[in-house]
């Protein structure tokens, strides 16, 4: 549902960002906008800039110009360790590759960011309960829940505790990134259900990249890369 007391999760305005040392080659966003609670697929081609955006958008990167509001706070202007602090207490994110500590088990895989964010970490209360409350209602068997490592796990065991991850403390703003590619249909289907469900119970609003657009009618909106960006390339040598 959406939320029109606080109208906006994101909006970008006027965002201009170059990879260092490709003046050349840059991505501009002049209006972009999600509402509170909304669930939006962004779609796009392979090399459009989709992983490029969700990285400013999480202030993983600056960009040169603009102005990039999470929940109604400006990100551009702050400093980076600010800007780190602001991503983990606001922003959970399921990174394409999952990018979990191989060597931690799952469960304090899913604690980490509560490591950074003292208010992510007091709306979860008992950390070791929220995560297995999480990977319960993910379908995660408590046996996997229990293995010393996470790289023991298999790829779709992975994703869940990414997903685990990217919600617990319940940030208002979810980020995930291709995170069904490696799903069959049948389990993509489900994982949205799962999803969808964790991102309402937390009262998180959701944003999900993909080039699949037969995902599209499960969302509340659906939008494509070159609708909302443009990307400048270099010249060929
Ligand atoms: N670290 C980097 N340094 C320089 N250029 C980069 C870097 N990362 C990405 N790019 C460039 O940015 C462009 C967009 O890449 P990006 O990964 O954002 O696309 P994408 O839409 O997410 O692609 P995919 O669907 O294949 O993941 C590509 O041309 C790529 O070469």
């Amino acid at each position: 549902m959406i939320d029109t007391d606080t109208p906006f999760a994101l909006a970008l305005d006027q965002v201009e960002f170059h990879w260092a040392g490709r003046d050349a080659f840059g991505l501009r966003v002049s209006g972009f906008r999600i509402g509170r609670g909304e669930r939006v697929l962004l779609l796009g081609e392979s090399g459009s800039g989709k992983s490029t955006l969700l990285s400013l958008i999480c202030g993983i990167n600056a960009p040169a110009r603009g102005s990039i509001r999470v929940d109604g706070t400006e990100m551009v202007s702050m400093p980076a360790a600010a800007r780190d602090r602001f991503r983990a207490e606001k922003i959970g994110i399921v990174f394409q590759q999952f990018n979990l500590l191989p060597y931690a088990s799952p469960v304090d895989n899913i604690l980490l960011p509560l490591c950074f964010a003292p208010d992510r970490r007091a709306r979860a209360g008992d950390g070791r309960t929220a995560a297995l409350a999480l990977t319960d209602a993910l379908g995660l068997a408590r046996h996997t829940m229990a293995s010393p490592t996470a790289d023991r796990l298999s790829v779709g065991q992975q994703q869940r505790v990414a997903v685990a991850r990217a919600l617990i403390g319940a940030p208002s703003l979810i980020i995930a990134d291709e995170p069904t590619s490696a799903l069959d249909a049948g389990s993509q289907a489900n994982f949205l259900d799962l999803l969808f469900a964790q991102c309402s119970a937390a009262g998180s609003t959701l944003l999900m990249v993909s080039h699949d657009e037969r995902l599209a009618p499960r969302f509340d909106r659906s939008v494509r890369m070159e609708d909302i960006a443009t990307l400048t390339r270099e010249a060929a040598a």
